[in-house]
Formats: C-alpha cells, sequence, structure tokens
C-alpha cells in the first residue's frame, strides 16, 4: 500500500479537505527561508498539528540552519516528523519527531527514518512542481533500505504510472493539488484515487 503525503496545508479548510479524501499525512511548510505562499510559522503549524485527527501523520516541513533550531521547532509544533534538506537539524529535530530527509539520491543521515526525492528550484527549495527523475528514483529505491519518499511535479494525472515506475513507499504533491493556490477537493479526490488504482493492480 503506497502512503499519500499532501503538503503545504495552510488553513483548517484545506486540512479538513485532505483529510475528507482520505490522505495518510499532511505537511506544513514551515520557517523555510525561501518565498512560498504556503509558509506557516511554528504557532500556526502547532494549531493545525493540533487540529489533525488522530491516525493522520503530521509533517513539519523545513529548512532548518542548525540543530538547536530544528530542535526547537520540533519540539514547539509537536510534528509527529520533521522533513529537513539534506540532513541540516536532523539530529536536533530527532529528539522528538521521525525524520524524512531530502538528498540527491544519496543515503541520508543515521537520524533518518525515511528519505524523500524531490525536485528543487536554485534556493533548494520543493513545492516546484517540476517532475522528479523517476529512472534515477527508481534505482534508489532499489538501492536504499529507507523508505522512499516520491514527490515532485506529481498529480492526479500521473501518480499512478509514476508508483508503477518507482514503487515508492509514498508519494508526495503540493502543486499538482493546488488550483489558484489552494488545495482543491476535487484534484486531492483524484490524486487519492490515483493512488488506490496503482495499488490495485
Ligand atoms: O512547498 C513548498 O513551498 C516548499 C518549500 C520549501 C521546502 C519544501 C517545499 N515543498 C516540498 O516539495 C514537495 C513537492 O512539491 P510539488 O508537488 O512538486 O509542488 C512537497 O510535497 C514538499 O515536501
Amino acid at each position: 500500500m503506497t502512503r499519500t503525503k499532501v503538503c503545504g496545508i495552510n488553513s483548517r479548510e484545506e486540512l479538513d479537505a485532505v483529510v475528507r479524501a482520505g490522505v495518510d499525512a499532511v505537511g506544513f511548510v514551515t520557517e523555510v527561508p525561501v518565498d512560498t505562499h504556503r509558509k506557516l510559522d511554528r504557532d500556526e503549524t502547532r494549531e493545525l498539528v493540533d487540529e489533525t485527527p488522530p491516525f493522520v501523520t503530521t509533517v513539519a516541513v523545513t529548512m532548518p540552519d542548525d540543530d538547536d533550531n530544528a530542535e526547537a521547532l520540533a519540539r514547539e509544533t509537536g510534528a509527529d516528523a520533521v522533513q529537513v534538506h539534506n540532513g541540516v537539524g536532523a539530529s536536533g529535530a530527532a529528539r522528538h519527531a521521525k525524520i524524512v530527509e531530502r538528498t540527491e539520491f544519496e543515503e541520508p543521515s543515521d537520524e533518518a527514518d525515511a528519505v524523500i526525492v524531490d525536485s528543487t528550484d536554485a534556493e533548494g527549495a520543493g513545492g516546484t512542481g517540476e517532475k522528479t527523475d523517476w529512472g534515477a528514483a527508481a534505482r534508489f529505491v532499489d538501492k536504499t533500505a529507507l523508505p522512499v519518499v516520491l514527490a515532485g511535479g506529481l498529480e492526479p494525472s500521473n501518480v499512478a504510472r509514476a508508483i508503477r515506475r518507482v514503487e515508492p513507499y509514498a508519494v508526495d504533491v503540493s502543486s499538482g493539488v493546488e488550483r489558484n493556490g489552494t488545495k482543491d477537493d476535487v484534484l486531492v479526490g483524484n490524486f487519492v484515487r490515483g493512488v488506490d488504482d496503482a495499488d490495485a493492480v
């Protein structure tokens, strides 16, 4: 069964919509040093974490500059997992949460519980809507013992093909289920159905 994370949730309305659609995890982009319409501060993330129902995993997606900052963010948001980039902050956040670490198809730090492969912009941020190299992702899934989360340019029309090609532990989407910068009920529902279709084969 492939898990589904919808990332970049920034309101109660979006949270309710994606939980209704049946996703396994919700991502909150928290205090990243880049310009994104999805960005929350840690108090806003904490509120949404508290409003997330049981059995839905909460993920604070962040780009900390050191372990202390990551540790405080993990503790203060109360998220189940923290997503860091290239290992920075992993040891700090690991005191309070599971670690999902973004790497360039390389083994992550020892603290990582899962690896995310994603397309990034010039500042190293995700949420680009650009497709990740599925061939490289599939080779990485074969190579690593850790669960691999496939992100980057996924959408309802390509998620089933991506799952069949890469066989990831989970898929992660943001731009592909947005309309005018907001998560869209129909697109989220179609995305979840795409995941179910791939798993049914
Ligand atoms: O979404 C953002 O704005 C963001 C900012 C900084 C770091 C990570 C971010 N998002 C991550 O990118 C993936 C995939 O996004 P997309 O589907 O290609 O738009 C998203 O799930 C987040 O993990």
